[in-house]
């Protein structure tokens, strides 16, 4: 498959991919649908006569693709995301003369990417995240609640999670100011109110509700697919002290709920079907309404750079990949419904921290300095333990196909001084 855009061979957006966003333009400033194409992003407002020509089950194209947020075009359904999917792929193809010699049309149809301002993907009703992986989980559990506590007995029977804030979620790019809180100066001193001393990042993905299902109704496992419009990285932002200090016993709250950063293109389920593989040997089997054995992992590759504030360099903090996580996209999902609690299209749901088995896999700063007794070292003497304000973190992820990426783009953030 070969497109007429030129595509660079590490190019995260080859005609492969096709991740759908929200952009607009300095002449536009109306945020629209568009897909990712090499460097350049394919206007879907723009082609919408082609659409009623080639896919007539789409209904009112200008309708869908002129909205501020994918929604509209979540709702309709996996059948016509894969339609819209085989019609994008057959209209940039290298064969297909109807886009590529229509100097006009194309000239309307086309955006560079660098000069367009990448929006939230859809107006997020509910956010949940996950705690996944188990590497992840029993490092913190040994940091909060010592070795013996590390992975609470539920933790391998179903998949954890709790409810985040959705109105805090950001595009990348978006700064972040420092949380401010109450923490614990030493143990067993009284609270202190002030800016967060242990602010960290996660490295995390997330996934869209694409159709949603009816309050009492449950998304059987093999329907889970159906009901995933695609994926998006996240930086799920943790303030580590204000968290140690608020958390017990109700789970994650001010130490979290004040920045989530995404990347801006949603990936599709389809785009990534190639890169599906077997995940971690779940042992206990997990209960029937969790149960598939087909491969359910997708094998995503990711990494996370920081460039501390008065350096000009970013340095690799972590590698990490998807596929290590214990519980799957299917299994949270389905998770989340089996008590009849209703998804709605645009819902995000995150992974929880992704962590591998070894030390330079480990998803945040909390378990790469073990809570701060160690210290990273970056260029020119600069040492970090956790993240100081001006410093910026960047995470990256890419499935690799045979000769072309599946990447996922950019979420970067950097933060900025607390408040007074
Ligand atoms: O209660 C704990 O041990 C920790 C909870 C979290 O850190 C929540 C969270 O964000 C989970 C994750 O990202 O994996
Ligand atoms: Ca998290
Ligand atoms: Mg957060």
């Amino acid at each position: 498959m070969k497109s007429f855009i030129q595509i660079s061979f590490d190019s995260h957006f080859p005609i492969q991919n096709l991740p759908f966003g929200i952009f607009s333009t300095q002449q536009n400033p109306t945020p629209r649908v568009g897909v990712a194409i090499g460097d350049q992003i394919l206007d879907l407002t723009a082609i919408t006569v082609l659409f009623e020509h080639h896919v007539s089950e789409l209904k009112s194209p200008s309708n869908v693709f002129s909205q501020s947020s994918l929604n509209s075009f979540m709702s309709l359904g996996k059948p016509l995301w894969q339609a819209t999917r085989r019609f994008l792929q057959n209209i940039l193809s290298n064969d297909n003369p109807e886009l590529r010699d229509n100097d006009q049309l194309r000239q309307k149809a086309f955006v560079a990417q660098k000069s367009a301002k990448m929006h939230l993907p859809a107006q997020i009703g509910d956010y949940t995240d996950f705690y996944a992986s188990k590497e992840h989980a029993t490092n913190v559990g040994e940091m909060f609640r010592g070795k013996d506590n590390a992975l609470m007995p539920n933790w391998v029977h179903l998949p954890v999670g709790y409810h985040g804030r959705s109105s805090s979620i950001v595009v990348s790019g978006t700064d972040i100011v420092r949380p401010c809180g109450q923490r614990l100066p030493a143990k067993d001193h009284p609270p202190i109110f002030g800016p967060s001393a242990k602010l960290d990042f996660e490295l995390e993905m997330a996934f869209f509700v694409g159709s949603g299902n009816k309050p009492g109704e449950r998304i059987p496992i093999d329907q889970a697919n159906k009901h995933i419009f695609g994926l998006v990285l996240m930086n799920d932002w943790s303030a580590r002290d204000i968290q140690a200090w608020e958390y017990v016993p109700l789970g994650p709250f001010l130490g979290k709920n004040f920045g989530t950063t995404i990347s801006p293109w949603v990936v599709t389920l389809d785009a990534l079907e190639p890169f599906l593989v077997n995940g971690p040997t779940q042992d206990p089997a997990p209960l029937s309404y969790l149960n598939h054995d087909v491969p359910s992992a997708y094998n995503i590759q990711l990494e996370v750079k920081m460039k501390p504030n008065k350096s000009d360099f970013f340095k690799t903090l972590t590698r990490s990949n998807l596929k290590y996580m214990y519980w799957s996209l299917k299994q949270q999902l389905v998770h989340h419904t089996v008590n009849g609690c209703n998804m709605r299209p645009g819902d995000l749901c995150g992974t929880g921290t992704i962590s591998g088995s070894t030390e330079d896999s480990r998803g945040s700063l909390l378990e790469i300095t073990w809570n701060g007794q160690n210290e990273i070292d970056f260029e020119n003497g600069i040492k970090r333990k956790f993240i100081e304000d001006k410093d910026e973190i960047v995470l990256t992820g890419y499935c690799q196909g045979d000769g072309y990426l599946i990447g996922f783009g950019e979420c970067s953030g950097k933060i900025l001084p607390a408040l007074q």
